[in-house]
C-alpha cells in the first residue's frame, strides 16, 4: 500500500561540511526506531571507508522513518561542491529541508550555496542550531547571522545537540508540522525521477526514486525517457536504514527500484522514469548529463601491475558513472589511463580508493581541465584532455579555457592574503561584501587556476577558516601555452602542462627547482629545463655525484691519477648516451604540487 499523499514529508539536510549532519541523521534515525544502539555505533549514512575517515558524504542515500503516524523520507546529499548535480536532483525530491549550522561555526559559503538552491527548489526550510553543547557554542549569534546573511526567519530555529542527543524530538515534529507534504496524481501515468544509483554485489543496480506521479511496481515494465531504455522492476523497496522490501511505491514516495540493471552508467541522474503501457508526456526538467572537468593519468608503478589497475579502475567504474577512463600510453610511465573527474575531490578519492582498497600503486600525472582548440584553416575545434596531445602550436587559431564564478567565505582578517591568491591565480573579482566581520567574495577565475591547489592554499591561508564553493560559467579565450619539462633533455610528458603564458615562467622555475631537490644525483649531470616550444623558459642542473676512483691511488702517481680520471669520464659520456635518468616516483607528485609557492 502506498502512503498517503498528507502523512509523507520528504526533506533534506543541508550543512556545511562538519557541522554535524551525518551525526543527526543517525540520532534522527536511531529516535525513530531504525537502529538498536549497537548499530548506532558506526554512522550509517556514511558507508564507504574513506567517507567516514574523510568525515565527508560522497553518495546520497535515504532513509525512511515513522514519526507520530508519518513517514519522513530523509535524504542525505553529498557534502562537496564536486558533486553539486548530485545535491541538486536530491533536493529537488524534496519539499523541505532542514538547515543545520554549528553554533560556534556560524554561516559558511557551502551552507549559502545549499540553501539557496534549496530555495530555488521552493523548500520550507527548518533552521537548525546544532552543537550547542560546546562550550563555543553562540546560538544567539548564530541565529542573528542566518536571519541577516541568508534572510530566513530563525525565530523557530531548533537549538540542537546532534552529540548529546538534545532538540532531536523538536526537529522531528517540526519536519511534520512545518515541511509540507508532497503533491501528487496517483491516477496520472507514472513519473519518477531518478535521484542516485550504485552498485550491490547481490542486487545488481540499486535505484533510488522519488515517484512524482502514478505508482510504480514490481513486475512493471519501465523505460528512462533520457536514456531511451526499457527495463522490468524486480523489486520495490526502502532503507530504514536496513532494506525493506514493498509492493509498490507511490506519489510522493522516495524509496528504491531494482531492474535487472548492470552497470550505472545505464541509470543517469535526473532521469525520470515511466510506463512503457502508459507513458507519461514529458520528461521532468532539469535534466543534465554530468560531465568529467578534471583529467589526469594513473600510471601504475609497476608496469606489472597494468591489468590489475585495469580491473580496479572498471570495478570503481562500476559504482560511479561520473567518472571516465581510457588508455593512455606515455613515454616515461608506459601504460595506463587518463581518467575524468567532477572535480580534485573526486580525483583524490578514486586514487586513494584505488590505492587502498586495490592495493595499488600510482603515479598520477598534472591534472588538467578540457581546452577547446579552434585550429587554424578551418581545421575547426578540438577539444583538449591532456597536455600531450596538444597540436603544433602554428595549427592553433586560439584556445578557450573554463572559467566558474567562486564565492569565498572569510573571517576579515584574512581577506588580504586571499584577495592576493584570487588575484595571482587571475581571478576577476565581481563582489566583495561584508557580513558580521567576514567577507563574502566573489571572483571569476580560470578553472585551470584552480584544479591544482587552490582549495588548500585558501585553506591554509585562513587557517581553515574560508570557505569555497563554485560553478563553472563557460568557455574564454586565453594566452595559453604548453609547458614541457625535460630531464637530461628529453621531455617527461606526465610532467608538461597547459599554462597561462604570464604564469608560464614563474611556474617553469619552481618546477625546475622542485625537480632540482627531487631527482638523485647519477654519475653525470643533469640538466632540467621548462620550455615553451623550442625556447627553453627556465633551467637547473643537478650537479653529477662524482666517485673518487683516484682515492685509491695511494701513490703519487700523477700518471695513473689522470688516466683513472680519463677512463671515468669516458664511462660518464657513455652513462649519458645510454643511461636514463631515474626520477623517483614521489617525485611526480611532489612537483606537481604547487604548495608551499610564493
Ligand atoms: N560537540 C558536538 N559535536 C558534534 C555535534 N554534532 C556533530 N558533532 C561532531 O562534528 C563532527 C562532524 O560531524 P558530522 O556529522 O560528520 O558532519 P557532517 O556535516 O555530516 O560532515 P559531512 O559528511 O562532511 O557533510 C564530528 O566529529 C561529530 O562528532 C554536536 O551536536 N556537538
Amino acid at each position: 500500500m502506498a502512503t498517503p499523499l498528507e502523512k509523507i514529508r520528504n526533506f533534506s539536510i543541508i550543512a556545511h561540511i562538519d557541522h554535524g549532519k551525518s551525526t543527526l541523521a543517525d540520532r534522527l534515525i536511531q529516535r525513530t526506531g531504525g537502529l538498536t544502539d549497537r548499530e548506532m555505533s558506526a554512522q550509517v549514512l556514511d558507508n564507504m571507508d574513506i567517507e567516514k575517515e574523510r568525515g565527508i558524504t560522497i553518495k546520497a542515500q535515504t532513509v525512511r522513518l515513522e514519526w507520530k503516524g508519518h513517514v519522513l523520507n530523509l535524504m542525505d546529499t553529498p557534502g562537496h561542491v564536486d558533486f553539486a548535480y548530485e545535491v541538486s536532483r536530491s533536493l529537488a525530491a524534496c519539499e523541505g529541508a532542514l538547515l543545520v549550522v554549528d553554533a560556534a561555526q556560524g554561516v559558511e559559503a557551502q551552507t549559502l550555496a545549499n540553501v539557496y538552491q534549496s530555495i530555488e527548489h521552493d523548500h520550507e526550510i527548518v533552521p537548525v542550531i546544532n552543537k550547542i553543547d560546546l562550550p563555543a557554542a553562540e546560538p544567539e549569534k548564530v541565529r542573528h547571522e542566518i536571519e541577516d546573511i541568508i534572510g530566513l526567519d530563525a525565530s523557530g530555529a531548533v537549538l540542537a545537540s546532534a552529540k548529546s542527543g538534545i532538540g532531536i524530538d523538536e526537529i522531528l515534529d517540526a519536519i511534520v508540522e512545518r515541511i509540507p507534504a508532497p503533491r501528487g496524481d496517483i491516477d496520472a501515468p507514472l513519473k519518477a525521477m531518478l535521484i542516485d544509483s550504485w552498485y550491490d554485489p547481490y542486487l545488481g543496480v540499486v535505484i533510488l526514486i522519488r515517484v512524482i506521479d502514478g505508482m510504480i511496481r514490481k513486475g512493471q515494465q519501465i523505460k528512462f525517457m533520457n536514456a531511451g531504455t526499457q527495463h522490468l522492476v524486480d523489486r520495490v523497496g526502502c532503507f530504514r536504514p536496513k532494506i525493506e522490501q514493498l509492493t509498490e511505491l507511490g506519489p510522493g514516495e522516495v524509496g528504491f527500484i531494482t531492474a535487472q540493471i548492470k552497470e550505472v552508467s545505464q541509470t543517469a541522474v535526473g532521469d525520470t522514469i515511466t510506463d512503457v503501457k502508459r507513458p507519461a508526456a514529458e520528461a521532468l526538467p532539469g535534466f543534465k548529463e554530468v560531465q568529467p572537468v578534471v583529467f589526469c593519468g594513473l600510471f601504475p608503478v609497476d608496469a606489472n601491475d597494468f591489468d590489475k589497475l585495469r580491473e580496479s579502475i572498471s570495478k570503481l567504474r562500476l559504482n560511479d558513472a561520473s567518472f571516465s577512463f581510457e588508455m593512455e600510453t606515455s613515454a616515461a610511465l608506459g601504460f595506463g589511463f587518463r581518467c575524468g573527474f567532477l572535480g580534485l575531490l573526486h580525483l583524490e578519492i578514486i586514487q586513494e580508493r584505488l590505492t587502498r582498497e586495490y592495493d595499488l600503486d600510482l603515479i598520477t600525472t598534472a591534472p588538467s581541465v578540457v581546452y577547446k582548440i579552434h585550429l587554424t584553416h578551418g581545421g575547426g575545434e578540438i577539444e583538449l584532455h591532456n597536455p600531450a596531445d596538444m597540436p603544433d602550436p602554428n595549427k592553433i587559431e586560439m584556445i578557450e579555457e573554463p572559467w566558474i564564478e567562486a564565492t569565498i567565505y572569510v573571517p576579515d582578517e584574512y581577506l588580504g592574503p586571499i584577495l592576493k591568491l584570487c588575484q595571482d591565480r587571475r581571478g576577476i573579482q565581481k563582489n566583495l561584501t561584508y557580513v558580521g566581520g567576514r567577507a563574502q567574495l566573489v571572483y571569476e577565475l580560470p578553472l585551470n587556476e584552480v584544479v591544482f591547489d587552490f582549495y588548500d592554499r585558501l585553506k591554509s591561508i585562513s587557517r581553515g577558516y574560508a570557505s569555497f564553493d563554485y560553478h563553472q560559467t563557460g568557455y574564454r579565450e586565453g594566452d595559453l601555452v604548453k609547458m614541457s619539462i625535460l630531464v637530461n633533455n628529453e621531455p617527461v610528458d606526465a610532467l608538461s602542462m597547459i599554462v597561462h603564458r604570464a604564469a608560464a615562467e614563474a611556474r617553469g622555475r619552481h618546477m625546475c627547482e622542485r625537480l632540482k631537490d627531487l631527482i638523485p644525483r647519477h654519475l653525470f649531470k643533469i640538466p632540467i629545463q621548462a620550455a615553451i616550444g623550442g625556447k627553453v623558459i627556465a633551467r637547473e642542473t643537478i650537479a653529477a655525484l662524482r666517485k673518487d676512483v683516484t682515492a685509491k691511488c695511494y701513490g703519487g702517481d700523477a700518471t695513473r691519477k689522470r688516466k683513472l680520471l680519463e677512463k671515468q669520464k669516458e664511462g660518464k659520456k657513455r652513462m649519458r648516451e645510454y643511461g636514463s635518468v631515474q626520477i623517483p616516483q614521489e617525485a611526480f607528485i611532489a612537483a606537481l604540487r604547487m604548495g608551499d609557492e610564493g
